[in-house]
């Protein structure tokens, strides 16, 4: 899912390739209209309060501005060629400033500030248009023009995105910073391409597609996934149970004893304990793991072989009670046990010498009857980790 954004990338670098034709053909509806696509995605952005989409908004916009602005003019024209030889290179360092340093709140002074520089920056590269004889820099007398450039452009364009790719991989990074990827390389990708017509709408296009579609994954992530443990949450869950297959079966799986972990080494360590497990539900084989909520996990599979699950619930029991949990905790005395004021204070604290833990889990089945709601089954689910828990804990109990 995290590549989804790359995808309009994708289909338009194919289609500049096999169909360029096609793409000079197509009617699009330019250029204001873009402009008003911006617009409709930063407005989705604002409600939603995800300010960083608006600071690559307003960096599209200025680019857009500045190609409709300086670059719909032949390159011989003086000054053109200083303003699409210099455009790459604004356009690669501001995205790498963008992706680097932390921006501020949008809805600050400095942050609407930035934006406002974001945007307008570019348009300074217009001066070497508009304004030739006063212009500092003069990166046509950099390169030499024509094919050469294009090719140099390419493998600078490649070189970078090899790099970017990397680190976006390194970093396991989500849907977010993929479309960011996919608006410079668009952006790029449009000024080797220059001479054909729309070629400049078709960039854009891609660009706020990219956006808007990592803006909507980032909508369905902050709906259905939860934030500590990367699982998809009770909603999640819930939508799923509505399509359950008649053979199916579904696990409650609860901490044991978390109550008393979470007083003894706080709720940093407790919160660390839940993003572990997490990551081994995540990882499991043949079912698919929910937060259902607090401790609680919810397993569903989509067979009902008794032995099999059975197997396969008791390999995740067995994987957690002996996974050794490494954490750094702090120091604290018998007194500070029953102070609830010490133990708010030690939340956030994860300080003194490092200790290796043991957690358990235990885990209630229920394989689905025939005709049986999803409510009933949850509940049989549910009844059979208490009679887990009665038997002693750490163990697996499948309902009858
Ligand atoms: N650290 C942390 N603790 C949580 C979170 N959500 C719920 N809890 C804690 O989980 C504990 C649940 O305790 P109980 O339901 O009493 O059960 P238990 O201590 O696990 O005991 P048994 O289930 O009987 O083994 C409470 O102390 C909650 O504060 C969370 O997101 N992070």
């Amino acid at each position: 899912m995290a590549f989804a954004p790359v995808l309009p990338l994708l289909c338009w670098l194919l289609a500049l390739c096999f169909a360029p034709q096609w793409l000079q053909q197509f009617p699009l509806p330019i250029p204001a209209s873009l402009y008003w696509a911006m617009g409709f995605v930063a407005l989705l952005a604002g409600i939603l309060r995800q300010w960083s989409w608006l600071y690559w908004l307003a960096w599209l916009a200025g680019i857009y501005l500045t190609i409709q602005s300086g670059l719909q003019r032949p390159l011989s024209e003086p000054g053109v060629l200083a303003l699409y030889q210099a455009l790459p290179v604004w356009i690669t360092l501001s995205a790498i400033a963008l992706n680097v340093f932390s921006l501020p709140p949008l809805l600050t002074w400095r942050g609407a500030l930035l934006a406002t520089v974001i945007a307008f920056s570019p348009c300074l590269l217009l001066f070497q248009v508009l304004a030739t004889p006063f212009s500092l820099i003069n990166p046509a007398t950099w390169f030499p023009a024509g094919l050469a450039y294009r090719h140099a452009l390419w493998v600078v364009i490649v070189a970078v995105a090899v790099i970017w790719i990397a680190v976006l991989r390194y970093h396991d990074s989500g849907a977010r910073d993929w479309s960011r990827f996919s608006a410079w390389f668009a952006c790029l990708a449009f000024l080797t391409v220059i001479e054909l017509p729309p070629a400049s709408a078709w960039a854009m296009l891609v660009s706020i597609v990219s956006l808007l579609m990592a803006l909507l994954l980032q909508l369905l992530h902050l709906a259905y996934i939860d934030e500590l443990t990367g699982l998809p949450q009770r909603r999640a869950l819930l939508s799923q149970l509505a399509h359950l297959g008649k053979r199916s079966a579904v696990t409650m799986l609860d901490v044991d004893h978390f109550k008393r972990f979470n007083d003894t080494h706080g709720h940093d360590v407790g919160d660390q304990v839940l993003r572990l497990l997490g990551r081994i539900l995540q990882s499991g084989r043949g079912f698919k793991a929910y937060r259902y909520g607090g401790e609680e996990f919810t397993l569903v599979f989509r067979h009902a072989q008794r032995d099999k699950i059975q197997q396969t619930l008791d390999e995740v029991r067995q994987q957690v009670a002996d996974y050794p949990l490494r954490v750094r905790e702090a120091k604290r005395d018998d007194k500070s046990r029953s102070s609830k004021q010490q133990a708010r204070k030690r939340r956030g604290q994860a300080q003194a010498g490092g200790k290796t833990l043991r957690i358990t889990i235990s885990l209630g089945c229920a394989i689905r009857q025939p005709g049986e709601h999803t409510e009933q089954l949850l509940k049989r689910a549910d009844e059979a980790l208490y009679q887990a828990k009665k038997a002693g804990r750490n163990r697996v109990s499948m309902a009858k």
